[in-house]
């Protein structure tokens, strides 16, 4: 189906184009993958805290099981007003984005869907707004644990919601950008910070790199 006949059979320019982006794979015949860095692919929690403990280590700080809301740095302010400035701190120094860990299965995971048939995996990461180290260190991480030619796969937005797939697999409960009707279906990756919400009916969780990821992606083709 290509645009001129879609406009035909739907009345509505706007309707038309969320239609025929509404799966991408009737566009290409491939699905297309969009997979989240932090959160998903590396360790940003546990990265925090080891740095965070390391360098204010008489200051309180907030167990991986007590987190709850989506930035570290709220929780932080919460607690005692001075850490929200000290927990931003810990993500805007050099190395911190480059020395998170690989979460388990993760990298394992995109490769296998890489060689899978008909699929396009791209991993799909929001950089801090403090540009000094972070893009770059986003980059070296893929090239890292990935190799170099899997940087050709890395789209680094700060508005995910303009970025076309069928899926985005990651651990922000709510994507918000411009563009009100993504295309992708938002696959919710079940991170410290989230395990306590409830999701509504129509939202998924991959609850780790163990789950079923494949079922989903399968789900997914026509
Ligand atoms: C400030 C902050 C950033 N991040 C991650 C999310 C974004 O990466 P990603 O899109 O790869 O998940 C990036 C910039 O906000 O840092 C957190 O996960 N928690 C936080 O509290
Ligand atoms: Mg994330």
């Amino acid at each position: 189906m290509n645009s001129t006949n879609c406009s035909k059979q739907i009345n509505g320019g706007r309707r038309c184009i969320s239609v025929i982006n509404a799966h991408i794979q009737l566009h290409t015949g491939r699905l297309r993958v969009l997979v989240d860095m932090d959160g998903v692919l590396a360790d940003f929690e546990g990265g925090f805290l080891r740095k965070y403990r390391a360098r204010y280590p008489d200051d309180p700080f907030v167990p991986l099981d007590d987190r709850r809301g989506f930035w570290v740095s709220s929780q932080y302010g919460q607690l005692r007003s001075d850490l929200c400035e000290k927990a931003i701190s810990i993500w805007e120094s050099k190395g911190f984005f480059i020395d998170l860990d690989p979460l388990p299965g993760g990298v394992e995971a995109v490769k296998e869907m890489a060689r899978m048939d008909d699929t396009d995996v791209f991993i799909c990461t929001s950089p801090i707004k403090h540009y000094k180290h972070c893009p770059y260190e986003k980059y070296a991480w893929v090239e890292k644990h990935f190799g170099p030619d899997f940087l050709e796969q890395v789209i680094l937005t700060r508005d995910k919601t303009l970025i076309a797939g069928d899926l985005l697999i990651d651990d922000k409960p709510d994507i918000q950008g411009v563009e009100p009707r993504p295309v992708w279906e938002h696959i919710l990756f079940t991170a410290c910070h989230n395990k306590h919400l409830s999701v509504g009916p129509s939202q998924r969780r991959l609850l780790s790199w163990l789950d079923d990821w494949r079922g989903v992606l399968d789900s997914k083709r026509q």
